[in-house]
């Protein structure tokens, strides 16, 4: 088992930098944060601060040779994700792990198509309520990070490498035995409450107290639900029951869904890799989403009244 030393981090936002402050009290010298002159000059100028305080990263910009790092974490949006794989080229090396931290079932294979398969691991985080202000990171919650191999009978050397180091750095994890079914899991919940919370505008306080808004995003859960008996993953009762408990637990009634602060502060959503993807997926398997189908088209509309078509 290879020992974690360099972590490079790209996407500093609500996510990122909360992972990444970790990192850095452990060692601020083991994370480095890749980015474009413009953003480095903006961190540096009004600080990243994480609740409310300071984190000075060592930042690099993505034109700089930089040696391989052991661990690539990817926590961009997709809209950024084309570029950010382009960005992180030199932290890429034979030996490199590489996780990306984002919501759907989408970036592993879009990741993978540049730099193959063998070195990734797949990766979610779960139970996080994360929310950014320009450069001002707060959470009351920091959840954990579900990572793995597809399946994890037993833990492979890439695995063991990634635990040891959160277990350094204090980083709640979970390694799930079937992480395929962790991946539908985490992307039925955002199909749900990220695009209700959306189009209702409403922090998690409305589904923890409203019915007919639960009722709204357990719909659209649903979809997702009967998608995954077809593509071989099965998702139960069960799991909308795992996802209230962590609504109702853990995450803060004030606390906004990464799709509605997108929507707040007029940028691009992840809908094509929500609804878009239930939609395309319905199509091929045959199962109707209209509920879905409605998200977003209204998803779409939100974005367009922003300037962000
Ligand atoms: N927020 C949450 O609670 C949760 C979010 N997620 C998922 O995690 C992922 C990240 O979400 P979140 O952290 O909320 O998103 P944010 O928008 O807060 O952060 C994304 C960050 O990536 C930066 N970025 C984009 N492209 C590049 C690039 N090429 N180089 C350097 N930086 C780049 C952006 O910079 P800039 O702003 O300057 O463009 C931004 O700071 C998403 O897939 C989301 O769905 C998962 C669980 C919870
Ligand atoms: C589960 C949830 C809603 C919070 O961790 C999330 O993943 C998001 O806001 O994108």
């Amino acid at each position: 088992m290879k020992r974690i030393n360099k972590v490079s981090v790209i996407g500093l936002g609500a996510i990122g930098a909360a992972y990444a402050s970790k990192l850095h009290d452990l060692n601020p010298n083991c994370v480095q944060v890749i980015a474009d002159e413009e953003r480095i000059r903006r961190y540096k100028s009004n600080g990243l601060w994480i609740n409310g305080r300071r984190c000075d990263f060592n930042y690099l910009t993505p034109e700089v040779e930089a040696r391989p790092a052991d661990l690539v974490l990817v926590a961009v949006k997709y809209q950024g994700l084309q570029q950010a794989i382009a960005d992180i080229k030199h932290h890429v090396g034979p030996e490199t792990v590489i996780m990306s931290l984002m919501n759907g079932i989408s970036s592993e294979e879009i990741i993978a198509h540049t730099y193959g398969s063998e070195n990734l691991l797949y990766a979610m985080c779960v139970a996080i309520d994360a929310g950014r202000e320009g450069t001002d990171i707060s959470f009351s919650s920091i959840g954990r990070i579900c990572f793995g191999e597809k399946r994890n009978p037993s833990h492979s050397p890439k695995v063991r490498s990634v635990k040891q180091l959160f277990e350094q750095a204090g980083i709640p994890y979970e390694i799930p035995e079937n992480m395929e079914h962790a991946m539908w899991w985490k992307f039925m919940i955002n199909v749900g409450i990220n695009q209700t919370s959306a189009v209702l505008k409403a922090p998690y306080r409305v589904f923890q107290e409203i019915r007919e808004a639960h009722d709204f995003m357990v719909t659209a859960m649903q979809e997702v639900i009967e998608l995954s008996k077809k593509a071989g993953v099965h998702l139960n009762e069960g799991d909308l029951a795992a996802f209230d408990l962590i609504l109702r637990q853990s995450l803060s009634p004030e606390g906004k869904t990464s799709m509605l602060q997108d929507i707040e502060a007029g940028r691009k959503t992840e809908v094509e890799y929500f609804a878009g993807t239930v939609c395309q997926l319905g199509r091929r398997y045959g199962v109707p989403t209209p509920v879905n189908e409605m998200l977003f088209r209204m998803i779409r509309v939100l974005e367009q009244v922003n300037g962000r078509g």
